[in-house]
């Protein structure tokens, strides 16, 4: 089995974009998760209640734990932005319960412009489960 490519994450996390529910905001994200050769996505779902929307990489990383995974290899995101598009801090907080600080996390737009990422540089200092109790 050969191992899947960034390109074939960008491409699965670009075809969940199309499933976005955004009719207040316009903004659609979709996300791609990799655990091995298996992937779960995710588009960013939002509600009248704006506070109750949730996010592309939410949703995606969401779908893989449901599935039984909580050790997801990468991740994939794409917005139609002007570079990269720039996961909210409450996504870098759940990337950091489910992925390694050194993990990959891709950042893409409709262009192709394309930052690659090691997770714990996304999110320094992050509030992990070693934090609780001593
Ligand atoms: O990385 C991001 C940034 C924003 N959003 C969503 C939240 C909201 O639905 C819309 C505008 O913030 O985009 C994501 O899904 N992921
Ligand atoms: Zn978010």
């Amino acid at each position: 089995m050969e191992s899947l490519t960034d390109q074939t994450l960008i491409q699965a996390a670009t075809k969940a974009r199309e499933a976005a529910y955004v009719p207040y905001s316009h903004f659609a994200v979709g996300a791609a998760v990799q655990v091995g050769d298996q992937i779960y996505t995710g588009a960013n779902i939002e509600n009248a209640s704006y506070g109750l929307s949730l996010c592309a990489e939410r949703n995606a990383i969401f779908q893989a734990v449901l599935a039984g995974h909580t050790h997801l290899d990468k991740i994939a995101v794409i917005a139609d932005t002007k570079g990269p598009v720039s996961p909210c801090g409450a996504c870098r907080q759940v990337m950091t319960e489910f992925m390694d600080p050194t993990a990959t996390v891709l950042l893409t737009n409709l262009d192709g412009d394309l930052s690659q990422n090691q997770l714990q540089a996304l999110i320094p200092g992050a509030f992990t489960k070693e934090d609780l109790h001593d």
